[in-house]
């Protein structure tokens, strides 16, 4: 991302910032703006929050309107690089994006035009929290590489709610409904299936590679789908109609990806029985780095990475094997902290490191960037 200007998003009234292709370090003491900075940058690139769902909270209080505009610029291997602005504005419950000027074909399209992976402290619960974090973060992958995969999502869930909403107010009279519904959940959720093994297939390396340099290189790691329902139409169908009285006393299928998991072992242990608070925190980052080389290897780009307050989260000598890791990646980088001094990167060139400090929802210290 080459520039950002943002508009009334949470405490940033006004921003305009130029940050570096490599490094961008953002400091700032508590409640200054440095979580909403990486916001604005996610909310341009995919529409989203990766704090609320309710988009209306990001708005700053007292205006009606916020909006949030960077340059995103792309270098594939051998070609040009690809530049494209993005805007994305909520007004209300609203929320328009522009591409260029023009309106993407559809949401989905737009959020994975330019890839960008945040990781910010809620996600410390990836590895102990409930399944649904494991599975939002698998569905992120697979639209990248499979784009229809959050069309079948969608789909697979209307037919799962409806079907539950027949078995519960009884079948009699509606049989053709139950059937027609089974057969959409068997068909999409199938799908779903299918885009998820492929995203725990890609991830599944990256995964092992990234926890052995941030973590414990003598612990073994394994990761294993465990998948809810099946890849095989047929089979889905089957397990429906055959659950169906099961079913009708219970709150959801039994049966299909709703159930999902991604079972994480150390040395063959379950991962939230056996991890310490550390390993925790660095196999959830290792997470977010597989999530960001699983992307790159898709689409070839490279994601902009946001890193929100990493090094409250770690302590030294795993936020120094974090940096040495991420010094490693080409893409670009943006770092939160409340400590600037643990940010240390021996490795990196200083003209490709930027440092700005953030005060009251203002940025200090942007250098205007040369030949603009
Ligand atoms: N819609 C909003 N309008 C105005 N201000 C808001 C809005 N939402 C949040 N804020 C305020 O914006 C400020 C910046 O919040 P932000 O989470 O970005 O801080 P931060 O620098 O990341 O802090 P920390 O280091 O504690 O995580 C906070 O004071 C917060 O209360």
């Amino acid at each position: 991302m080459a520039r950002l200007i943002v508009r009334s998003l949470r405490n940033l009234e006004h921003v305009e910032f130029e940050p570096s292709p490599r490094l961008n370090v953002i400091s700032g003491s508590n409640g200054q703006g440095k979580t909403s900075l990486l916001e604005a940058i996610y909310f341009a690139a995919t529409s989203r929050s990766f704090r609320t769902h309710r988009m209306g909270d990001l708005v700053t209080h007292g205006s009606r309107i916020g909006s949030s505009r960077a340059r995103f610029v792309q270098t594939h291997e051998g070609t040009e690089p690809l530049s494209r602005e993005q805007v994305a504005s909520i007004e209300g419950k609203r929320c328009v994006v522009l591409v260029d000027g023009n309106r993407p074909s559809s949401l989905a399209s737009f959020a994975t035009l330019s890839p960008v992976v945040a990781f910010h402290p809620n996600e410390m619960t990836l590895t102990t929290g409930p399944a649904s974090g494991r599975r939002v973060l698998l569905d992120r992958l697979a639209l990248f590489m499979s784009p229809s995969s959050g069309d079948h999502r969608r789909r697979y869930e209307t037919a799962l709610r409806a079907r539950q909403e027949i078995l519960q107010h009884g079948q009699a009279g509606r049989l053709d409904e139950l059937e027609a519904y089974e057969e959409l959940c068997a068909r999409h959720g199938a799908a779903v299936t299918r885009a998820r093994a492929a995203a725990v297939d890609a991830l599944m390396p990256e995964l092992i590679e990234a926890f052995a340099s941030i973590a414990a290189p003598e612990l073994s790691l394994s990761v294993n789908y465990a998948a809810g329902g099946s890849q095989d139409v047929e089979v889905a169908r089957v397990a429906l109609r055959d659950a169906r009285s099961r079913d009708a006393r219970r709150p959801t299928a039994s049966f299909g990806p709703h159930k999902d998991d991604v079972d994480l072992a150390l040395d063959g242990h379950p991962v939230r029985l056996v991890a310490s608070q550390g390993q925790h925190r660095a196999l959830t980052l290792a997470l977010k780095v597989a999530e960001t080389a699983a992307i790159r290897n898709a689409r070839r780009v490279e994601p902009v990475l946001l890193f929100d307050d990493v090094s409250s989260e770690l302590d030294r000598e795993r936020t120094e094997a974090l940096m040495t890791y991420l010094g490693l990646t080409r893409g670009q980088l943006f770092l939160t902290t409340t400590r600037p001094e643990l940010i240390v990167t021996p490795r990196m060139n200083s003209a490709e490191r930027r440092d700005f400090h953030i005060d009251g929802g203002v940025i200090l210290g942007t250098p205007p960037r040369q030949g603009s």
